[in-house]
């Protein structure tokens, strides 16, 4: 039987069914973040189904697909020449629409603007901390850094901001998962590296962190922080299901943010940050876009007042995209390099380094 209908009768009646545990398939990528983003939101799950559907048995199944960007990241390819991360993304999302999985996993950075056809967004589950965090070499903080520190960051974002903010610091390229990326500071081939706090806290590496990035200094990339749960949308209800595991703040801030980085028609070379936060019903949205030597920068806040769900998400949207037009009356356009052509139309836009 398939989970469709196997789930047919989640929040019914379950009569017919025999008594066997449904199990759902969760694709995930290898790396240690993908696998443990995929088996926390596995547990959320089960926990809110264990609640939901008492009556019944549930397994989530961790199916592993490996990506073009995990074959070419082992053969060293920079990520710029592939495309972006949308490599990673594509592959999980070919996977859940042939059926070899019912569900996926992003992180919601690292998803191309256009939300393709045949997948919905089900869930976008309480985000962890969005700032960026720095891990310097004998515990130094950022400020500590001496002039000529050699930073690694392979986001074009995170140097616009690291030079605004120190312009005696040299920055250079890096890519590889969070390990590698930590090991070239304990190695001595960095003096620090700039990650995400979110992606450190899920691996367990944040006692690491010797810095963390207020938003004054580094707006994170839209997205950062957040997952993304997809599914197809014939599967009701698993939808209904995965529709539990949604946090309303985290998915209005986040829509917020993607609208402000669709609007700006930003590709993956894009040195665009954006933070929106939620304060008494207030959102408020603050983006920032820069050249790579941190020379020229915009930012710019905007707010709105949320007013519910179902509404909340047209004002999120119509924030994201007000804000952008202003940054764009402000020049931003020029800071902002054209997307290169890319493989194929879901990877319009991707940013960052591999997760
Ligand atoms: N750039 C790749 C990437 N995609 C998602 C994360 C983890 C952070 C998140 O949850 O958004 C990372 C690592 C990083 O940016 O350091």
């Amino acid at each position: 039987m398939t989970v469709d209908h196997q789930l047919d009768n989640l929040f019914g009646i379950l009569e017919g069914l025999d008594n066997k545990p449904i199990v759902l398939r969760l694709g995930t990528r290898r790396s240690e973040l993908a696998t443990t983003q995929s088996r926390w939101v596995a547990d959320r799950l089960l926990e809110a189904l264990a609640v939901a559907c008492p009556q019944r048995g549930f397994q989530v199944e961790l199916v592993e697909i490996v990506t073009s960007g995990d074959i070419s990241q082992a053969a060293g390819t920079p990520l710029t020449q592939l495309g972006g991360t949308g490599v990673f993304v594509s592959a999980l999302r070919e996977a859940v629409l042939d059926g070899r999985c019912d569900f996926a996993v992003h992180s919601l950075k690292d998803l191309p603007n256009a939300q393709p056809e045949g997948l919905t967004l089900a869930a976008v589950p309480l985000r962890e901390d969005p700032a960026d965090a720095l891990i310097a070499r004998n515990g130094l903080t950022f400020a500590q850094l001496p002039a000529g520190s050699v930073i690694g960051t392979g986001s074009p974002r995170r140097a616009a901001q690291l030079s605004a903010l120190r312009p005696d610091l040299k920055i250079t390229g890096i890519r590889g998962n969070l390990g590698t990326r930590i090991g070239k500071v304990a190695s001595g081939e960095l003096d620090a590296v700039v990650l995400a706090h979110s992606g450190l806290r899920r691996i367990g590496r944040h006692h690491e962190v010797t810095h963390l990035f207020g938003p004054e200094q580094m707006l994170p990339a839209p997205g950062q922080g957040a997952l993304a749960v997809e599914c197809r949308p014939e599967s009701a209800s698993l939808l209904a299901a995965l529709r539990l595991l949604d946090d309303r703040a985290s998915r209005a801030c986040v829509l917020a943010e993607r609208a402000l980085l669709a609007r700006l028609e930003a590709g993956c070379a894009a040195p665009v940050g954006a933070l929106a936060t939620i304060e008494n019903q207030v959102l408020t949205l603050t983006a920032f876009a820069g050249s790579p030597d941190g020379v020229q920068t915009i930012r710019r806040t905007a707010t709105a007042r949320l007013l519910g769900d179902p509404q909340d998400e047209q004002v999120a949207n119509h924030l994201g995209r007000a804000l952008a037009e202003q940054m764009l009356d402000a020049g931003a356009a020029l800071l902002i390099p054209v997307p290169d052509p890319l493989p194929a139309a879901d990877e319009a836009v991707a940013r960052e380094g591999d997760s």
